[in-house]
């Protein structure tokens, strides 16, 4: 399959790793500078707990909605407070090696989003041993699909998934949205610490209930199926920021960037950022805090050193795009942009400046 010099599947280096190493390199937890690997995981749970009850004791909600038929196919909606259905929609996809986690403690950007007018979704799957990875895609692309459908008038979509949810939010990149009968508002996707090449976890303890044969990895991993056949976006505006932390594994860090060249390839307009000083965790539940970077606001003169990241940009004058504005970090910049070395982002009024 793999001819030398032919992609980055070619030289993987996850092909010349022990079992015990690879077992490692996909075991975010042993990765943590601080709590050390069960404090992580607690802390982690903890967070989403937490953030999912005080959402939901402070929020205007609409819980547990069906998407579908099946019995796990139920979402969280938190509403801001302004009472109107043209709103920025962010969909979040939890993570836990899709055989862990649920919405019901994963509400974390709730609070920060809400106040700043961005309705929150939170969606649940079927994780495994109940669900495969398929049908996990499927729910996934049909409750995007239904939120479209009952929200027409949304201000954009900008889908959101953290770890194995960041597969779940990038596999959405290749779904053709017109054979599922509607015309989705997609406008950005944020990929937080996510994994997009799953034949190396066929190899490791996590595969157990996940039963994913090398041929199903390919099948299902957005890396593969995007270098075999590019695809291009169907909104030419939609964003994809990949997102990594500092502390999460290499092999983690790898994905994250070669996810990040593939869709610069295929003519996405994708940006990378490796955050640094926060683990696999940490990347997703400091989005309960205001102040962290990730909740910055997005907008703002051009030349200032910020980073707009999930929130829509303030003071926009009428009739310039609304809706969240991925990012914009002033500043050295790795990778390819818009097919420059050091290219940038800027909100939308700023590129047609
Ligand atoms: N609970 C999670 C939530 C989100 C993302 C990963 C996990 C994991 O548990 C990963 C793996 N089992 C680990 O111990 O690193």
């Amino acid at each position: 399959m793999d001819v030398p010099g032919q992609g980055p599947q070619s030289e993987a280096p996850w092909k010349k790793m022990s079992e015990e190493q690879l077992e490692k390199q996909y075991s975010p937890s042993r990765w943590v500078v601080r709590r050390g690997a069960e404090g992580a995981l607690k802390t982690y749970s903890e967070m989403g707990k937490e953030a999912t009850k005080r959402a939901r004791d402070t929020r205007r909600t609409l819980l547990n909605v069906p998407y579908g038929d099946g019995e796990g196919e139920k979402l969280d909606i938190y509403f801001p407070e302004a009472g109107s259905e043209a709103l920025p929609l962010l969909v979040f996809l939890h993570g836990g090696y899709w055989q862990s986690g649920s919405k019901d403690e994963s509400a974390f950007m709730v609070g920060p989003l809400t106040a700043q007018g961005v309705a929150v979704v939170i969606v649940a799957y079927d994780i495994a041993p109940k669900g495969s990875l398929d049908r996990m895609v499927d729910q996934v692309t049909r409750s995007v699909a239904f939120l479209q459908q009952r929200y027409p008038r949304n201000e954009g979509i900008y889908l959101c998934g953290h770890s194995a949810g960041a597969h779940l939010a990038a596999m959405m990149l290749l779904v053709n949205w017109t054979e599922r009968g509607v015309t989705c508002n997609l406008k950005g996707f944020f990929l937080l610490s996510g994994i997009y090449d799953l034949e190396p976890l066929v190899h490791t303890s996590q595969n157990a209930p996940l039963l994913l044969t090398p041929e199903d990895a390919q099948r299902i991993s957005p890396q593969r199926l995007l270098e075999a056949a590019p695809r291009q976006p169907a909104d030419p505006a939609c964003r994809v920021l990949v997102i990594v932390g500092q502390h999460d594994s290499p092999e983690f860090l790898r994905q994250s960037r070669e996810f990040y060249q593939t869709l610069c390839r295929g003519g996405w307009r994708a940006s990378f950022e490796e955050l640094q000083d926060v683990d696999h965790f940490e990347i997703v539940w400091k989005l309960t805090q205001k102040d962290y970077v990730l909740n910055q606001e997005g907008g703002g003169p051009a030349g200032r050193n910020r980073v707009p990241y999930l929130l829509p940009p303030s003071g926009t004058a009428p009739g310039d795009p609304q809706g969240l504005v991925l990012g914009a970090r002033v500043g050295p910049s790795r990778g390819c942009g818009w097919g420059e070395a050091g290219a940038r982002w800027y909100p939308p009024v700023r590129v047609s400046a």
